[in-house]
């Protein structure tokens, strides 16, 4: 069964255990697979993304052994195996990550699973840096399927821009402490998502590795020869998925807790509790457990959208029903997602009965605390985070959403529906 049917729920009440951070553990994936030693990753997230990630390393040469509540991976240090294809499945920062680690490989092709998800989105940046340390990229257009034959780069200047994604920035961050010679990177023209550079950074000094990085984020100098420490590494709960959880809280009569979501955390995601407490929606944030008690009435609300760029669907979805205008802004680079997050996703909006605008960087939703009709079937797009939104507005429609493909869930939140039926929502898988 591929499609969910959202039936109206009012009232949504009980405690869940947020999932674990997909960010966090791929990144914990990779800085153990170029440790040498042994590392050892509690709690980590299962979700088809997380999934790519532990299958190219295990391809590239990394032992690993798992069970309930951790993963030990024995790494490749900076000689992954001579792998001829890795398959990344729909995961872009995997993806990203991965061609530039690559470049320590021979010959490696990745390849093109998803033609009308992955396969749209643009990695042009990221070769172009890569050409800029002598690695060779054969690609189509700049998206898949590509072509990294790397050898031995050894280092150096470095120029990339970060107009698009941020996940250009990290790779050649995860890569450039390993190269023989030191490395300069300077981010050219804007950088969008630069509060996931500052998981990046973390997750990099947690692993031993030195990076001198300008208060900007902009520019960054790299000692070569560098290695990757064997670490204990735990994986803190995951902001993004759980923003889907807290705004359908916020659009119903709800008494819901959310456990595990760090106040301190660098997840730019954590916004999400902000910005519904702007929205005027009844919460605490205490102890790293978010308390939701929605009375169903939210105030629209103005927000940066590049500072929490993976809630931002979410935070829309409980726009639908707020009183008044919202607008969230800088958010150009939802364009370039698993689906165009702006045009596509408002259609599928509109299609349910909202009232909301595009602007080539912002998108506008007329709120309508009346709730909207609902009643039809919503294409996902291959899109995780837009099944998730549209399930919040099915929650507040007058008749049920069918969302077709919902499978794709699986992503980042296998166990979404889960949850929420735990919580009370009228979800069902049907044929
Ligand atoms: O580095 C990462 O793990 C990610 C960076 C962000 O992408 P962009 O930098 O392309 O916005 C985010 O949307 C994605 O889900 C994960
Ligand atoms: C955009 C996302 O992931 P990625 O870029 O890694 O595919 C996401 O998780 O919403």
């Amino acid at each position: 069964m591929t499609d969910v049917l959202v039936t109206p729920t009012p009232t949504l009440s009980g405690e869940i255990q947020a999932l674990s951070s997909k960010n966090y553990t791929t990144r914990y994936l990779l800085v153990a697979a170029l440790a040498e030693g042994t590392s050892t990753i509690y709690y980590p997230a299962h979700s088809e993304d997380s999934d790519a990630m532990r299958r190219c390393i295990r391809d590239l040469g990394a032992i690993v052994e798992e069970d309930d509540e951790k993963i030990v991976i024995t790494g490749f240090g900076r000689n992954p195996k001579d792998v001829k294809e890795l398959d990344v499945g729909n995961a872009g920062a995997v993806l990203r990550f991965l061609m530039a680690i690559a470049s320590l490989c021979p010959d490696v092709t990745f390849v093109n699973r998803y033609p009308d998800s992955l396969g749209k989105r643009p990695h042009s940046d990221l070769i172009d840096a890569l050409g800029q340390i002598g690695v060779q990229v054969t690609h189509n257009e700049g998206k898949l399927p590509i072509t990294i034959k790397g050898g031995q780069p050894k280092g150096g200047k470095i120029q990339v821009s970060g107009a698009v994604s941020s996940q250009f920035l990290s790779a050649l961050l995860f890569l450039t402490p390993l190269l023989a010679e030191d490395s300069e990177i300077e981010v050219l023209n804007d950088l969008k998502s630069k509060v996931v550079v500052g998981q990046t950074l973390e997750v990099l000094e947690q692993a031993g590795i030195v990076i001198h990085a300008s208060e900007d984020l902009m520019s960054y100098r790299i000692p070569g020869g560098q290695s990757y420490d064997a670490k204990t590494y735990i994986v803190q709960g995951d902001y993004p998925g759980s923003a889907a959880i807290l705004a359908a809280a916020a659009v119903t009569q709800s008494d819901v807790i959310v456990h595990r979501l760090a106040e301190k955390s660098k997840q730019g995601e954590r916004a999400i509790v902000d910005v519904l407490r702007m929205m005027e929606v009844p919460l605490t944030h205490d102890n790293d457990i978010v308390h939701v008690k929605g009375n169903g009435r939210l105030k629209a609300v103005e927000f940066d959208g590049d500072q929490a760029t993976d809630a931002v669907l979410a935070m829309v979805a409980a726009a639908v029903f707020a009183e008044g205008t919202s607008r969230f802004y800088d958010v150009e680079n939802l364009r370039y997602k698993e689906c165009d997050r702006i045009t596509d996703y408002l259609n599928e909006l509109r299609k349910a009965g909202a009232n909301v605008e595009e602007r080539q960087s912002e998108i506008i939703v007329h709120g309508r605390p009346e709730g909207v009709e609902g009643g039809v079937e919503i294409n996902a797009h291959y899109d995780h985070r837009v099944i998730m939104a549209l399930t919040i507005v099915g929650l507040r429609s007058k008749q049920p959403l069918r969302i077709r493909d919902a499978h794709h869930v699986a992503k980042s939140y296998p166990i979404y529906f889960d949850h929420l039926k735990a919580l009370g929502a009228n979800v069902e898988w049907v044929e």
